[in-house]
């Protein structure tokens, strides 16, 4: 393996770290994947698999990524709700990874947490006030009852709600509101670092920006540090001042705010960031269209994890085409491996045109399936081999046509992890940047 970094500026304000993430991994055991019911063993699901990451004291970091990358499980892990299964957290230079639920019990107060989902969150038999004064109880936090309560209506009015509001259940509110108890209830302990996991993404947009701008305001107040989590990169432009871009389990790329919007570095990056709505028509880039799904994380591609559908894959040093049309020959790799060709399907349709269907005509439909493209543009070596690994399919041979396919198409992004690690904590992990 080699150790390659890209590393990109440092912000300027260097602050001290507050939380350090290195090489943390949760792996989930589960028994329903497809290797588990062929051997009866557990199947192991890398939901977080090799993630490092500094948070700096007062600092707001985003973590975005696609569903399923893994931003969930990073935030629970990271605060000891999930034990990690490798890999170290440090919160102000002490280290939680080891300690026991009741060793962390110190450290929850500073710790605090916002969820998705704000009524499954809150006690539906406690009243407003109840929610935001008892987390102050449990930790002891003003001289008597009476001060809590009057902190409790402080906070709540601070986000949005009114003195009608204390006396009411969770259930007595709208979304929008529970999510404000939410936020309160989190900020009633004075925490120094607030992890905030898509906290607006099930409300109605038009409450989504007020809860968020009133959570960034109260946070910076309060000069506590955020790990927040989104879904989309237009969510955190405004309230991140660093932003993680998570793919498979890891961090693919991290920079400050605006040098990420401004020259994202990462393929990935770039195509999330394709994706974020305009209303300047200059802005608009033109929308990336990735290649394929995303893989299962029980089974993560090799070397970098995003090579399967990464828009600039690179060529093997031998490869006399294009970049583009060696990124067309790995789809046709892709779509060999994962067998989706059905030759009787591509024989049927054939035989709509014609009777007798010449053995090459079945051959060029095969390809014709397989590569986005026109492939007799091709250097002749690669239109031989997508001949070639059409004619093992159209003989019943897969096995042969995934071997050549497998050896003619390789790719250095799947050879190599790029690793990232500096001092700054700002990184991109991309073979292109070795
Ligand atoms: N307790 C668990 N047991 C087994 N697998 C799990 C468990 N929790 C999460 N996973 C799996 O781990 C992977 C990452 O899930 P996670 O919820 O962290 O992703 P996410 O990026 O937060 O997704 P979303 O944006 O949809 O919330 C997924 O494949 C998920 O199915």
């Amino acid at each position: 393996m080699t150790e390659t970094i890209g590393s990109r500026t440092a912000p300027a304000d260097e602050q001290t770290s507050l939380v350090e993430v290195r090489d943390l991994k949760k792996h989930f055991q589960t028994s329903s994947g497809p290797l588990s019911r062929l051997f009866d063993a557990p199947d192991v699901v890398r939901a977080v698999d090799g993630v490092n990451l500094t948070i700096r004291e007062g600092e707001t970091v985003a973590v975005v990524g696609e569903s399923g990358c893994g931003k969930s499980t990073l935030a629970k892990t990271l605060l000891k709700l999930h034990q990690p299964t490798a890999g170290s957290i440090t919160y102000r230079g002490t280290d939680l990874t080891d300690l026991s639920q009741s060793e962390m019990r110190p450290f929850r107060r500073e710790m605090q947490m916002i969820f998705q989902d704000p009524l499954g969150s809150l006690n539906p038999s406690k009243t407003v006030g109840q929610l935001v004064t008892t987390p102050m109880d449990v930790h002891n936090i003003g001289a008597d009852s009476r001060v809590r309560q009057e902190r409790a209506r402080e906070l709540l009015e601070r986000v949005g709600l009114s003195a009608e509001h204390f006396d009411r259940t969770p259930e007595q509110l709208s979304g929008g509101q529970q999510q404000r108890v939410g936020i309160a209830r989190a900020l009633s302990v004075e925490p120094d670092f607030l992890v905030a996991d898509e906290p607006t993404s099930a409300l109605d947009v038009s409450v989504q920006a007020k809860v968020l701008k009133r959570l960034d305001t109260l946070t910076n107040e309060h000069g506590a540090a955020m790990l927040f989590i989104a879904h989309d990169l237009s969510t955190v432009r405004h309230i991140a001042d660093r932003v993680a871009v998570m793919y498979l389990g890891r961090i693919v790329e991290c920079a400050a705010v605006d040098e990420l919007f401004g020259s994202p570095q990462h393929p990935y990056t770039k195509a999330l960031l394709s994706a974020v709505p305009r209303i300047d028509p200059d802005d608009r880039a033109e929308r990336i269209r990735l290649h394929g799904q995303v893989p299962s994380p029980m089974n993560p591609p090799a070397g970098c994890r995003f090579h399967t559908r990464c828009q600039e894959l690179i060529p093997p040093a031998e490869w006399k085409g294009t970049q583009v049309q060696f990124r067309m020959v790995f789809t046709f790799r892709q779509k060999v491996l994962s067998d989706v060709i059905d030759v009787e399907a591509v024989r049927t349709q054939l035989k709509e045109d014609t009777e007798e269907i010449p053995q090459n005509a079945l051959v060029d439909a095969v390809v014709g399936r397989l590569f986005p493209g026109y492939s007799a543009d091709l250097p002749s070596d690669a239109h031989s081999t997508l001949c070639s690994a059409a004619q093992y399919i159209v003989d019943g041979d897969i096995d042969a046509a995934k071997a050549l396919v497998r050896d003619e198409f390789r790719t250095p992004c799947e050879r190599d992890v790029p690793d990232a690690e500096s001092q700054s904590g700002c990184f991109v992990r991309c073979h292109r940047y070795d």
